[in-house]
């Protein structure tokens, strides 16, 4: 989906607003953002989760940045995801790295059927120390696990390295929808659970639920 270079553009043709947890429309509002090479999936996997829908064909690069909305129930209270979708291509990094300091949690993909896109994960974590918070969430995803054919990143080797950075990881696939859903809510969980808000769970991992919920049979609905 192309965007604007340095502007929101398409998005819910709102300007975004700043994160403010617990505000009086939404119990909580947070910022995400989908990170990771050119051509790993990221504005097919926001599709999925906003639309509930694959974009098929031709690929198209963002410009820039672009951002999406969804309200989420977690826990019975509602989370505002405002979901960033940026350019994977290296001549947008100095405009997607200004929005890096908003982000309370970071999407970061790579395409289990590119080496190179796996191989860079650790350059992008090299950028997000350098230009997001400190405390900033993090969550690895293996994307386009459904054209196993082409597989060349075992998900041993993800789970090695989101292990070595203390990071949540799951394989996922737009095309599918597999575990699409659960990124976001594991994101909203944690994002309810940092921000003190009433009813948040008192001790919530966002590595263990990850863990519990990918074990799950698929037919069961996300807690
Ligand atoms: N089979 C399969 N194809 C996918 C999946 N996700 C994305 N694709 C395809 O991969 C290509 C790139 O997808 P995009 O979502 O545009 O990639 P991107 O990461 O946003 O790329 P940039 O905007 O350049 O950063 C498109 O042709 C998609 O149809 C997936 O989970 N499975």
């Amino acid at each position: 989906m192309p965007g604007t270079a340095g502007a929101a553009a398409a998005g819910d043709a709102q300007t975004p607003e700043r994160s403010s947890p617990c505000s009086p429309s939404y119990d909580l509002t947070g910022k995400v953002m989908l990170l990771g090479d050119s051509g790993v999936g990221k504005t097919c996997f926001l599709i999925q989760f906003k639309d509930g829908a694959f974009l098929s064909g031709t690929f198209i690069a963002t410009v820039g940045i672009d951002f999406r909305n969804k309200v989420v129930t977690v826990d019975g209270a509602r989370v505002k995801l405002q979901i960033w979708d940026t350019a994977g291509q290296e001549r947008f990094r100095s405009v997607t790295h200004a929005y890096y300091r908003d982000a309370q949690a970071l999407l970061l993909l790579y395409d289990i059927t590119n080496r190179s896109s796996f191989d860079n994960i650790r350059a992008w974590l090299t950028e997000i120390h350098e230009y997001a918070q400190r405390d900033v969430v993090i969550m690895l995803l293996g994307n386009k696990a459904d054209v196993s054919s082409e597989r060349v990143i075992r998900s041993e080797d993800g789970e090695t390295l989101a292990r070595e950075y203390g990071v949540p990881f799951m394989e996922t696939s737009a095309k599918t929808g597999m575990n699409v859903e659960l990124a976001f809510l594991a994101i909203a969980k944690e994002l309810k659970y940092r921000s003190g808000c009433q009813g948040a769970e008192p001790s919530f991992q966002i590595r263990d639920y990850v863990e519990s919920q990918k074990k799950r049979p698929s037919c069961c609905s996300l807690v």
